[in-house]
C-alpha cells in the first residue's frame, strides 16, 4: 500500500474557470511538512479545497492507499481537514466550546477529558488564556490559533493549512511551524501549508511544491525547488540565496525580472 497523498490526474475550478488542469504531483509524504508555494490566483485554495472534498474535481486521490473521491463526505472529512485561511464570521461561541465542537466530529462526545485534552492543546498553542473568550471578541492572529487548535483536535490523516501564518507576528510563526512539525511527525500525517513567506517555507518545509497558473512547476526537497531559477519564473524576482553566519540558507530578493518590451 503506497503511504502519503497520491493526486493524479486531478482538476477542479469553478463553473466558468477550470483552475487545475490534470495536475499529477509525486505522492507527498507522511510525517513530513509539504509547503505549497505560488503566486496570488494560481490556484493554491483551489486545489486545498478540492482535495478536501469541498470544490468539485475529478481525477484521482489516494491517502495512504485508500481512494478518497470513493469516499463519502462524511468519511472524508473524518481523514481530511482544511484550515480556510480565515474562520467564519459570526460564530457565537467560546474559544474552548468552539475547539470542543470541532473535537466532536471526530472523536464523540464532550467530557471531562475531552475538555482537559481541548485546554492543553490550548497551552501548548499559548491561548489556553482565551479558552473563555468569545470568537467574534478576538484579534486576526487568535483566531488564527483558535482556528489551528479546531484542526488539530479533529486528529486527520491529511491536515491541509491555507496561509496559517499570515496573522501572526513573528515569533508564533516560528512556534506555530515548530508545533505543526512535531504533530506531523508525531501523529505520522500527511500536512500541506500554504505560506508566502519564502524564508519559512525554506526553513520549515521538508518538501515543497511550486504551482503557477494551476500547474506544478517544481517539487522536492525546499533547496532542489527554491531556486533563483524557479523564484525567477513563478514569481518574477531575481533572488539570491545565501547561508548565513549560523549556515542557514536565506532567499533575498534584488528586484523584479525585466520583461521584454
Ligand atoms: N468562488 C470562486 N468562483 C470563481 N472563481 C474563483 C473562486 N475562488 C477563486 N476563484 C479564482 O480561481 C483562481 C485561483 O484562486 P485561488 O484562491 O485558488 O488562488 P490562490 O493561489 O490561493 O491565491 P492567493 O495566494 O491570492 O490566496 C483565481 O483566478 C480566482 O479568481
Amino acid at each position: 500500500m503506497t503511504q502519503g497523498l497520491r493526486v493524479c490526474n486531478f482538476s477542479t475550478g469553478y463553473a466558468k474557470r477550470q483552475v487545475i488542469d490534470n495536475l499529477t504531483v509525486p505522492a507527498l509524504p507522511r510525517g513530513k511538512i509539504t509547503v505549497l508555494l505560488g503566486p496570488n490566483g494560481c490556484g493554491k485554495s483551489t486545489l486545498l479545497r478540492a482535495l478536501a472534498g469541498l470544490n468539485r474535481a475529478q481525477g484521482q486521490l489516494w491517502l495512504n492507499g485508500e481512494e478518497l473521491q470513493a469516499q463519502s463526505f462524511a468519511r472524508r472529512s473524518e481523514r481530511v481537514v482544511y484550515l480556510p485561511q480565515s474562520l467564519p464570521a459570526g460564530v457565537h461561541l467560546h474559544v474552548l466550546e468552539s475547539v470542543l465542537v470541532a473535537r466532536q466530529a471526530s472523536a464523540g462526545k464532550a467530557s471531562s477529558a475531552a475538555e482537559a485534552e481541548v485546554m492543553a492543546l490550548l497551552e501548548q498553542l499559548g491561548i489556553a488564556h482565551l479558552a473563555l473568550s468569545y470568537l467574534d471578541q478576538l484579534s486576526g492572529g487568535q483566531k488564527q490559533l483558535v482556528g489551528l487548535a479546531q484542526s488539530l483536535i479533529r486528529r486527520p490523516e491529511l491536515l491541509l493549512l491555507d496561509e496559517p501564518l499570515s496573522a501572526l507576528d513573528l515569533n508564533y510563526q516560528f512556534h506555530v511551524m515548530d508545533l505543526v512539525t512535531r504533530e506531523t511527525r508525531q501523529r505520522n500525517i500527511v500536512t500541506v501549508v500554504v505560506v508566502h513567506d519564502i524564508n519559512i517555507a525554506l526553513r520549515h518545509g521538508e518538501h515543497v511544491l511550486m504551482l503557477l497558473n494551476g500547474e506544478l512547476i517544481d517539487s522536492g526537497e525546499p533547496g532542489q525547488v527554491i531556486t533563483a531559477k524557479n523564484l525567477a519564473r513563478t514569481y518574477g524576482v531575481n533572488s539570491r540565496i545565501e547561508c548565513c553566519s549560523r549556515g542557514i540558507p536565506q532567499v533575498f530578493i534584488d528586484g523584479l525580472v525585466e520583461r521584454p518590451g
